[in-house]
C-alpha cells in the first residue's frame, strides 16, 4: 500500500459519510468468464455494497455495461443508495430508475457494416459481438489465440470507429466501439461533485484498461488536496493499472474482502 492510498483510506474510514466510492463490474466485482452474458458477481459482492451504501457519502458502480445489465449480473436490483453508471457514463440507474439515451449517430451504420469488418479480418467464428445498443464489444476470449485474433481486428475496427464518429475503447480480449464524450474518469469526477463539495475521501477499484480514467480522476482530486485510494483488482492479463495502483488486492474476491473491512 502507498502512503497517499494509506491517506485515502484512512480519510474515508473517519469521515465515511463523506467518501466516494466507485467499483468496476467485470473484472472487480464479478469474475472474468469466457461468456459475458454468463458474468455475474462475487457472491459476497451485492450484502458488501448493501451494508455499505447507507454508510457513505456516494457509492457508484462505473462500468462498461448497460447499466441494467450490471444490476441484473450484480444482483444489485434491491440497494437503495448504490448508483450504477453504465456504458462508461451514458446511462444511470438508481432505486430502479433507468436513464438511457438516443444510441449515438453512427452506431446503427457500425452495427452494419461490423460483419463485413469481421469477415475481412479474416475473425474466427469463435470471435464474439456483445451488442449493447449505446456500444459493441467485440470479444477474442474465446478463440484458440486471443491475442492475434484481437491484434488482427484493431486496425480494421479503429477504421470503422473513425468512419462512424465512434471510439475504440480497448479492454481485456476485447475491442469496444463506442460513442466519444465521456469516460470511467468523468463520469466518477461527475459522480463525485453531485455528492458534496467537501469529500472527505475517495475510491476507484478496477482492473482494466478503462479504469485507468477512474485512477485519473482520483489522481486529480489528490492534487486538489482530496485523500484518495486507488484499488486493483490484480489479474495477470492487466498489468498497467497494478503499475499506478496504491493498492492490488486478489482479483473480484480480494475486493469483496476490501468491502468487508469498509469504512
Ligand atoms: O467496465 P467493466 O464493468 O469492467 O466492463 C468492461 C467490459 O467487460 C465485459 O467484458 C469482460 O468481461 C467478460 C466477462 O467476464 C469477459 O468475457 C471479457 O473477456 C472481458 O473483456 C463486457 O462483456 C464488456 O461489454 C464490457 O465493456
Amino acid at each position: 500500500m502507498t502512503a497517499a492510498g494509506t491517506g485515502g483510506l484512512d480519510a474515508i474510514r473517519d469521515h465515511p459519510a463523506r467518501a466516494v466510492l466507485g467499483f468496476d463490474f467485470d473484472g472487480t466485482l464479478a469474475p472474468i468468464v469466457a461468456d459475458p452474458a454468463t458474468a455475474r458477481a462475487h457472491p459476497g459482492a451485492a450484502p458488501a455494497l448493501a451494508r455499505l451504501a447507507p454508510l457513505v457519502g456516494g457509492l457508484a458502480i462505473v462500468t462498461g455495461r448497460p447499466a441494467a445489465i450490471a444490476v441484473e449480473y450484480g444482483g444489485f436490483a434491491g440497494i437503495d443508495g448504490l448508483v450504477v453508471l453504465g456504458q462508461y457514463g451514458r446511462e444511470r440507474w438508481e432505486s430502479g430508475t433507468l436513464t438511457v439515451p438516443d444510441p449515438p449517430p453512427g452506431m446503427a451504420e457500425a452495427r452494419a457494416k461490423l460483419p463485413g469488418v469481421l469477415s475481412a479480418a479474416g475473425a474466427p467464428p469463435e470471435v464474439g459481438v456483445e451488442d449493447k445498443g449505446q456500444a459493441i464489444a467485440v470479444h477474442t476470449r474465446r478463440c484458440a489465440e486471443p491475442e492475434v485474433a484481437l491484434e488482427r481486428l484493431r486496425g480494421l475496427l479503429a477504421a470503422l470507429a473513425e468512419r462512424t464518429g465512434l471510439v475504440v475503447e480497448p479492454g481485456r480480449y476485447v475491442l469496444e466501439l463506442r460513442p466519444p464524450g465521456t469516460d470511467k474518469g468523468i463520469a466518477f469526477r461527475s459522480f463525485v461533485d453531485e455528492r458534496g463539495a467537501n469529500p472527505s475521501g475517495v475510491l476507484f477499484a478496477g482492473d482494466d484498461l478503462g479504469d485507468l480514467a477512474g485512477f485519473a480522476a482520483v489522481d486529480a482530486l489528490r492534487e486538489e488536496g482530496v485523500p484518495g485510494v486507488k484499488v486493483c483488482s490484480g489479474s495477470a492479463e492487466v498489468t498497467a493499472l497494478a503499475e499506478r495502483a496504491d493498492l492490488v488486492v486478489d482479483g473480484p474476491s480480494g475486493v469483496v474482502e476490501l468491502l468487508g473491512s469498509l469504512p
